[in-house]
């Protein structure tokens, strides 16, 4: 591996930002599907080690990840897509661990559960909520692509495909949101979806912009998705290429298999949407947010 750059055991993690899904017509224009990636890298002279934690609320079947950075003195910490019933499960795990929990991170306005995110504000004032800029939800930071969030020495990044020739570190781990679940992905028939996008978000091989898509991530890489309903909790993005039911059939059959789900709506989306706009908090505290 060239450069200073890979003298340590290195991760590189890619967060989804932001759901296909949570674009209203305004946003459908200009989106893009983008990924963010997350990975880690050292200023100092040590190695670095991450703390990482799957985390599972059943009544949405979505799963929040806890992630640190081990070797920092504070050891700080960041939850994705945390859920308000199991956020003190979740907030006493990070005690455990003598974490500094310092961001709750949204990978986009969920339907189906509200976010623990608001919960977390109030008990932890200091944690700041973070979602993407597209989703139009209101939160403490925003995250375009190219943007990095450090928690100790380890850093949320959008990939810019051109500095691939670097070439992949030896673990990628993919937080893929509702896009790419484990043989299935994310419906669209609601919250400004599109089969066609959430297709392109994760087939597209194009590397003239700063985007990135789950495809063209190295075959092994590790696939964390938001939500599991099998009973799976990671795959890789080879095996998805191969045995996911619907995205590994072609655009066309895709489509007609989105719109042949016929899947009731979420019981919980009339709450959770408004919620999760304000990332957890009511309307009443949303200046907190
Ligand atoms: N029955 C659940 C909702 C299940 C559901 O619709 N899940 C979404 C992700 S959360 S909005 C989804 O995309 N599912 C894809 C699929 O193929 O199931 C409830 O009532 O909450």
């Amino acid at each position: 591996m060239p450069g200073g750059f890979f003298n340590f055991i290195q991760y590189k993690m890619m967060l989804r930002f932001p759901s296909y899904r949570l674009l209203d017509a305004t946003f459908i224009q200009s989106f893009k599907p983008q990924l963010a990636s997350l990975m880690t890298s050292s200023c100092a002279n040590h190695s670095l080690k991450l703390i990482f934690r799957q985390l599972f609320e059943k009544e949405s079947s979505t799963y929040t990840y806890l992630l640190a950075d081990a070797l920092h003195p504070q050891k700080p910490a960041l939850l994705i897509d945390p859920v308000d019933k199991t956020a003190d499960r979740d907030l006493a795990l990070v005690k455990e661990l003598g974490l500094k929990l310092i961001y709750a991170i949204n990978t986009h306005v969920h339907a189906d559960h509200v976010t623990g995110s608001g919960l977390i504000k109030t008990k932890f004032p200091g944690v700041k909520s973070i979602i993407s800029k597209a989703s139009n939800a209101k939160a403490d930071l925003f995250v375009e692509p190219g943007d990095k969030i450090y928690f100790g020495d380890i850093f949320l990044e959008e990939m810019d495909p051109i500095n691939l020739s670097q070439g992949w570190p030896l673990l990628v781990m993919a937080f893929t949101g509702d896009t790419l679940l484990i043989r299935g992905c994310g419906r669209t028939d609601f919250q400004g979806g599109s089969s066609d996008k959430l297709y392109d978000s994760v087939h597209s091989q194009a590397r003239t912009q700063k985007l990135f898509y789950i495809f063209t991530l190295p075959k092994d890489a590790l696939v964390y998705p938001a939500h599991d309903y099998k009973g799976f909790t990671v795959s890789t993005v080879g095996e998805e290429m191969l045995y996911n039911p619907r995205l590994s059939k072609d655009k066309e059959t895709f489509k007609k298999i989105m719109q042949n789900l016929n899947l009731s709506y979420p019981k919980m989306m009339d709450v959770a949407v408004p919620a999760n706009m304000v990332c957890g908090l009511q309307e009443t505290k949303s200046e907190a947010c």
